[in-house]
């Protein structure tokens, strides 16, 4: 379906070690871990696509380097080896990964949005929302304050955050509310990609609904692309469009999502869709 597209991310052999490495960790790992020098590879050539406008799921085990892929694409840790490219930077030509520091900053307040579980490290707490919204603003050269209040209104109107409550600090909300703040702050500089990363995970069932119900109406309305992480099949079920399936830093399965859960071919894959029955 996405043969002639370019996609808006295309990662290629990304790995992150831990440790020096020897021959033996080609042939010899035991899950992620070499038997002989104790190097451990979080992420052991990973290359993935993920197209405008669709909703690509990671699901894996606690281990299996789903929040080290996250790290490493909203540069928080360096990878060992690989590559990242995004279409809309520099013609899709220069890995992300490749870059001075500078630049680095700019790739992430112009080019993603990230939702981490815990909301601490998303968001400032004491700000007021608005404010929260107005510093990614301001990260990417903004300066008007007239255009930060509209753009601030405007996003956490679709987040569903009242008007009346702009000003409250999400130190005052609940852990639904605090998300939702989170994914507007995310969407401020209109990325290419928005990554999410175990969002509803530790929230109410009725409260995770919600919040899984938002991310499919912010989809829809700003037709942004997204990569979503989760150890939940059932999350991931609710949301992909297609899905990656990693285990010991490793994608072993790969597909549209309905394509797995009817049919999965690796025996970590059927154990986990087993899991949903
Ligand atoms: N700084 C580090 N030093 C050594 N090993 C590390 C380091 N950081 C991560 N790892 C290892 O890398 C592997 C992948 O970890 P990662 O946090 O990416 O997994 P995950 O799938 O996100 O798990 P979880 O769902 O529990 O967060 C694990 O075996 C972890 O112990």
């Amino acid at each position: 379906m996405h043969l002639k597209e370019k996609p808006v991310l295309e990662v290629k052999h990304l790995s992150v070690r831990y440790g020096e490495g020897c021959e033996a960790c080609r042939s010899s790992l035991e899950k992620n871990r070499c038997p002989v020098c104790g190097t451990v590879w979080a992420a052991n050539d990973i290359s993935l696509e993920v197209y405008h406008g669709e909703v690509l799921g990671i699901v894996g085990e606690s281990g299996s380097g789903k929040s080290t892929l996250m790290r490493c694409l909203y540069l928080d840790i360096e990878p060992t080896g690989g590559s990242a490219f995004f279409k809309d930077y520099k013609s899709g030509r220069t890995s992300i990964w490749d870059v001075s520091a500078a630049e680095k900053r700019r790739v992430r307040n112009h080019l993603m949005g990230m939702v981490y579980q815990n909301p601490i490290l998303g968001l400032r707490m004491d700000f007021t929302s608005s404010a929260n919204i107005a510093e990614k603003l301001i990260a990417a050269g903004e300066r008007d304050a007239g255009a930060m209040t509209g753009r601030a209104t405007e996003l956490l109107e679709a987040v569903e955050i009242p008007s009346s409550r702009m000003k409250e600090p999400p130190r005052v909300f609940s852990g639904g509310m605090q998300q939702r703040v989170q994914i507007s702050r995310a969407l401020a500089n209109h990325p290419s990609l928005l990554l999410l990363d175990e969002v509803t995970t530790g929230l109410d069932l009725s409260v995770q609904a919600k919040v899984l119900d938002l991310i499919r109406k912010i989809r829809a309305k700003y037709g942004v692309s997204i990569l979503l992480v989760s150890h939940d099949l059932a999350v991931i079920r609710m949301l992909a469009d297609r899905t990656v399936v990693m285990l010991d830093g490793k994608i072993v399965e790969s597909g549209l999502t309905d394509q797995i859960l009817e049919d999965p071919q690796h025996a970590y894959t059927q154990q986990l869709v087993h899991s949903l029955i």
